[in-house]
């Protein structure tokens, strides 16, 4: 596959999801802050989770006002961005590894810094680095438009949330307009690991697999091999793990260290992954 030149030789997320779901597979997918505790140890961190066996993996652009997050992304991108982590330098390290990585990148970053640019230059910035995906989680449904548009023309999945509480009529629309996955967060509020799972997701799973065919994936508050094992069990297409994620690789005494409970902890969640 070409794109403006870049070649980019590696399957899209919907066809990732098609591929798992043929083989009674649920995707794992986890989320990094780029740049903490600095990029050149993110750089590591997604070769490792490519290779433990990542189905897609969401890499954040460090932001300084992270509505959305809770205490431990928050924290993952203040200390990136004291780093000096920019746009640019996040940029700059996925050119360099997504062509080691055989699964797809999703980059997930607030609207600011893409109205900042402009929408056609940040479309066509993330595709020439090779990126997949996007998700702009401060983006209302009607305001998805012009960047839809662009991502189509730039051949990025804009990959779009639903939420508990979100209008069933509403919730239809979303699941029309999101492309490689539907993000299903599981409970209100902000990000970060919960003691256990909502069990309404359960319901809502069933309720969207009603309307759509797209594949659907849950996260906020998912952490151990049990939380895994109970939404793959309700028919999920996929399991997202960030603030966990986070905490293995950024709260050790030395990146080396982080990178070795990465590494662990991934291998874990793995083999909890069940078969459907
Ligand atoms: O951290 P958790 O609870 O595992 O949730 C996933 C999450 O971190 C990731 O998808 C994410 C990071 N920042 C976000 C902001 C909004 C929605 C989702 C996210």
């Amino acid at each position: 596959m070409t794109y403006h030149g870049v070649a980019t030789g590696k399957r899209s997320i919907a066809e990732t999801f098609s591929r798992l779901r043929e083989q009674g597979k649920t995707a794992f997918i986890p989320f990094i802050t780029a740049g903490d505790p600095d990029l050149a140890t993110t750089s590591k961190a997604l070769k490792i989770l490519d290779s433990c066996g990542s189905d897609v993996i969401e890499v954040g652009v460090p932001y300084s006002d992270p509505l959305a997050d809770g205490p431990v992304i928050q924290a993952s991108a203040t200390r990136a961005l004291k780093k000096g982590t920019t746009f640019d330098s996040v940029i700059g390290m996925l050119k360099g590894v997504i062509r080691e990585l055989s699964c797809p990148i999703v980059l997930f970053t607030y609207y600011n810094p893409i109205l900042k640019r402009g929408v056609r230059n940040f479309m066509a910035t993330i595709r020439q680095a090779g990126v997949n995906g996007l998700v702009v989680p401060d983006l209302p449904l009607e305001e998805t438009v012009l960047l839809r548009s662009e991502a189509i023309m730039h051949n990025i999945e804009l990959v779009l949330l639903t939420t508990p509480t979100t209008p069933t009529e509403r919730m239809m629309e979303i699941a029309k307009a999101s492309e490689g996955f539907l993000y299903l967060v599981s409970a209100v509020g902000v990000t970060g690991a919960r003691s256990n799972v909502n069990l309404r997701v359960e319901h809502l799973l069933r309720e969207i697999k009603k309307v759509t065919d797209k594949p659907v994936a849950v996260g906020f508050g998912v952490s151990t091999p049990e939380h895994v094992k109970q939404i793959a069990g309700w028919g999920a297409d996929g399991v997202i793990i960030g603030s966990a994620i986070v905490r293995q690789l950024c709260e050790a005494a030395t990146p080396e260290e982080g990178l070795k409970r990465l590494e662990e902890y991934t291998r874990n969640i793995k083999a909890a992954m069940p078969l459907r």
